[in-house]
C-alpha cells in the first residue's frame, strides 16, 4: 500500500514545522521486498451466515463504556496529595495512553504549576518492517491508535488538561516544545527496544541544545545552562522493575524460575491515585487534530467480521468491568482461556495493554478487588500468571537487547531457514490447506486479534512444518496486530523457534491435534472459512479434497485420527504440546 505525503495539522505557531515523509524518513531500512504484500481486507466473506456476526469489544455502546468507566475513574483518583511544583513540565505521552495509573503523568502534575501533555506521531510507526518491507503499523492497529488518542484527549479535557497532537519525530517535537514554554521536565514513559531506545537518547541530545547560554564555553562552543530536565518513569508492567529481587541483568532465563522468585520475592504496587482535576494547561493555541487515517498514509480497513476492538482507556475499563463485574467470566478463565471463538473465553486485554490504555497494576488490583469481594481460586490467579509472562518478556528484551530481534535469537542459535515467498504469502494469506491455520490468519488479517492458542498454533506451523525464517511470522503479527508489542511479539517468537533463552527447543504443535482438542466440532474454522460449513463437522477440519491443496505435508503426519506415524510420535508430540501449554 503506498504510503502518502504526511500533511501538515495546525501546529502551535511557536512550533510549526511541514513534515513529508520523503523529509522524515531519509534512511530506509527495508532490504526485502514483496511485491504483493498487502493486508489481506478482502478475505473476510460475504456470506449470509457469517456478514452480520461482527462484535464489538467491549460490547456496550458508548454512553454505556463513559458510565463504567466513570465509576473506575472514581474508585482510582483521590485528591489528598498536594501539589507543590513550579513552572511547565510536558508529558510526552508514548505507549502509555491513558490517565489512570499513569506516573509520568503523576509527576508532572506534582512537580508543575502547569502541564503540556504532547503526543507524537512519529512517521518511523508507519514506515516498514525491518527485514521484509511489510508496512510497520497496519491500518486496524493505526485506527485503533487513533481512536485511543481521541480517548484519552477527551479523559485529559475531564481533568482540565488537553492533549496536543503533532505529527513529527519527538526528537524535533519535544525539545521546541520545552523551549517555547520554558518547560523545566519532560516526563516520559522509559522502552526497553532499541528503535525506542534510540528516540530516547535523541530526545535527550536534543533538549540539551535548548537553555540559556551560558558564559562558560566548552571546547570552544558556548555550553548551554538550565536545559529541560528528560526524567523517564517505568510503567509497563505489573511488577515493577526497581522492585525486583535481582538485578534485570541476571534475570533468571526460564519463565517458571523468574515467575516463582518474583511471586516470592516482592509485592507488585498499587496503581497511582490521580487528583480528579490536573489542571491547568499550558496556553496552547491550538492542540491539534487527531490525525486521519489518509494522514498516516493509509487506507481505512472496516472490520466487518469477528471482533471489532475499540481503542482508548474508556473501552478498555468497559471490558475489565464487562469480563470481571457483568459477565462474572474471571471466576472461568483458567478453563476456557484456549478457545478461539468469541470475545469471552479470555480478556482480551493485549490490545490496552500495548498501548498502554490500560495499566497492569489496575488490572491486579481489580483481579484483588474481585478475589476480596466475589471469590479467589486458579481462573483468579491464572489472569496474573499470564500478565507475569508480559512482564518476563519485557524484562527478558532489557536482558538480551537486540539479540531478541535477531535470527539466531538470544542463544544465536544456527539452523538453516527458508525464505520462500509463496509459501509465507500462503501462510499470511490463509491459503496452506490446513483450515485452523487459514481461518486464524484469516481472523488476523480481518481483526488485527488471534487467540493466544491460535498464534502458538499458526507459529509452530510456519517455523517448523513449512521452515520459514521466524522473522517473517514476527514481522507479519508486527504489522497486524492490535497488541503488537515488540517485546511479548519477539519473545513469544523466538521461544516458539526453538531460539528463546529457554533451552528446550523443539516445540512442536500438530495441526490435526489442535484441531480435535480445540475445535472438535470445526466451528471456529467454519466461521472463518464458510465454505466448510456444508461439511459434517466433523470433518471440517479434515476436509481432504474438499478444501484446497496442501502446500506441505505436516513434519509428523496430515491426519487427525489413526496416523500412524502420528501414533508413534504421539508421545513425543504430546510433550512438545504440554511445554507449549505452560499449564
Ligand atoms: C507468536 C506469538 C506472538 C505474540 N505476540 C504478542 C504481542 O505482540 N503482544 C501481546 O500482548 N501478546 C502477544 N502474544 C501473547 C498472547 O498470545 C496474547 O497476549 C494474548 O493472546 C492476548 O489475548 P488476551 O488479552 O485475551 O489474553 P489473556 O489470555 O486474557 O491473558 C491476559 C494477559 O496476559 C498477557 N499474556 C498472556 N499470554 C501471554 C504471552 N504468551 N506472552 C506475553 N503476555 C501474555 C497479555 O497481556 C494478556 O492480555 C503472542 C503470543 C504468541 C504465541
Ligand atoms: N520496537 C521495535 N519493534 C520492532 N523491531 C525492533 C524494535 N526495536 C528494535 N527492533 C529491532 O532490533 C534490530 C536492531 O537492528 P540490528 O540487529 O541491526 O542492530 P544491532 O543489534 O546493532 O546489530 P548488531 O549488533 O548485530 O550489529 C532490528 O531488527 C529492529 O527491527
Amino acid at each position: 500500500m503506498a504510503i502518502s505525503l504526511f500533511t501538515t495539522l495546525p501546529f502551535l505557531s511557536p512550533t510549526t514545522t511541514i513534515f513529508t515523509l520523503s523529509t522524515i524518513l531519509t534512511n530506509s531500512t527495508t532490504r526485502y521486498h514483496f511485491s504483493t504484500i498487502t493486508m489481506n481486507s478482502t478475505t473476510t466473506t460475504t456470506s449470509a451466515a457469517s456478514s452480520s456476526s461482527l462484535q464489538h469489544v467491549p460490547e456496550q455502546d458508548s454512553n454505556e463504556m463513559e458510565r463504567f468507566a466513570n465509576v473506575t475513574f472514581q474508585r482510582y483518583t483521590s485528591n489528598s496529595t498536594k501539589r507543590n511544583g513550579n513552572g511547565t513540565a510536558i508529558v510526552w505521552f508514548r505507549n502509555d495512553l491513558r490517565v489512570l495509573d499513569n506516573e509520568a503523568l503523576y509527576k508532572a502534575w506534582l512537580s508543575s504549576q502547569t502541564i503540556l501533555p504532547v503526543y507524537c506521531v512519529d512517521p518511523r510507526l508507519f514506515a516498514t518492517t525491518y527485514h521484509f518491507g511489510f508496512q510497520k503499523t497496519g491500518a486496524l492497529r493505526a485506527q485503533f491508535l487513533v481512536e485511543c488518542l481521541a480517548d484519552l484527549r477527551k479523559n485529559l479535557m475531564n481533568r482540565g488538561l488537553n492533549l496536543l497532537i503533532q505529527l513529527g519525530k519527538p526528537e524535533d517535537v519535544i525539545p521546541s516544545l520545552a523551549k517555547a514554554y520554558g518547560a523545566h521536565t519532560v516526563y516520559a514513559q522509559k522502552e526497553t527496544c532499541s528503535e525506542e531506545l534510540n528516540v530516547e537518547r535523541s530526545v535527550s541530545r536534543c533538549l540539551q541544545q535548548v537553555g540559556e547560554p551560558s558564559d562558560e564555553s566548552v571546547g570552544g562552543a558556548r555550553s548551554l545552562n538550565n536545559h529541560p530536565k528528560l526524567e523517564f518513569v517505568w510503567g509497563t508492567t505489573m511488577y515493577h522493575r526497581d522492585d525486583l529481587p535481582f538485578d534485570v541483568t541476571c534475570l533468571p532465563d526460564v519463565y517458571t524460575q523468574f515467575r516463582k522468585t518474583v511471586e516470592a520475592k516482592c509485592a507488585v504496587r498499587s496503581s497511582i491515585k490521580l487528583p480528579a482535576s490536573l489542571g491547568p494547561p499550558a496556553p496552547v493555541e491550538d492542540w491539534g487534530s487527531i490525525p486521519s487515517m489518509e494522514q498516516l498514509g493509509l487506507c481505512s480497513q472496516n472490520v466487518s467480521k469477528g471482533m471489532k476492538f475499540v481503542g482508548g482507556e474508556t473501552a478498555g475499563l468497559s471490558r475489565i468491568y464487562d469480563y470481571f463485574w457483568k459477565k462474572d467470566l474471571l471466576k472461568v478463565y483458567k478453563e476456557t482461556r484456549n478457545g478461539m471463538l468469541g470475545s469471552d473465553y479470555s480478556t482480551k486485554f493485549s490490545p490496552w495493554l500495548a498501548s498502554g490504555s490500560l495499566s497492569p497494576r489496575l488490572i491486579h488490583d481489580e483481579v484483588k478487588r474481585y478475589e476480596n469481594e466475589r471469590q479467589a481460586n486458579s481462573s483468579t490467579y491464572w489472569v496474573l500468571f499470564e500478565l507475569i509472562w508480559r512482564d518476563y518478556f519485557r524484562f527478558l528484551s532489557v536482558k538480551y537487547g537486540n539479540s531478541l530481534f535477531h535470527i539466531g535469537g538470544p542463544r544465536n542459535v544456527q539452523r538453516n531457514w527458508s525464505q520462500d515467498k509463496k509459501l509465507f504469502e500462503s501462510w499470511r494469506d490463509g491459503c496452506t490447506g490446513y483450515p485452523l491455520i487459514d481461518a486464524n490468519m484469516k481472523e488476523l488479517s480481518t481483526t488485527g486479534f488471534m487467540s493466544n492458542r491460535g498464534r502458538q498454533i499458526v507459529c509452530s506451523f510456519l517455523v517448523r512444518d513449512m521452515g520459514i525464517d521466524w522473522r517473517m511470522g514476527a514481522e507479519w503479527f508486527e504489522t497486524c496486530l492490535l497488541d503488537y508489542d515488540p517485546c511479548s511479539n519477539y519473545g513469544n517468537w523466538t521461544y516458539g523457534s526453538g531460539v528463546g533463552n529457554d533451552p528446550r527447543e523443539d516445540r512442536y504443535f500438530s495441526v490435526p491435534k489442535q484441531a480435535q482438542t480445540y475445535d472438535p466440532e470445526g466451528e471456529y474454522v467454519a466461521y472463518w472459512l464458510p465454505q466448510l460449513l456444508t461439511i459434517p463437522r466433523e470433518k471440517r477440519n479434515f476436509p481432504g479434497s474438499l478444501y484446497i491443496r496442501q502446500v506441505v505435508p505436516l513434519k509428523f503426519g496430515t491426519t487427525g485420527r489413526n496416523n500412524k506415524e502420528e501414533t508413534s510420535l504421539g508421545g513425543a508430540r504430546r510433550r512438545y504440546d504440554r511445554r507449549w501449554n505452560r499449564n
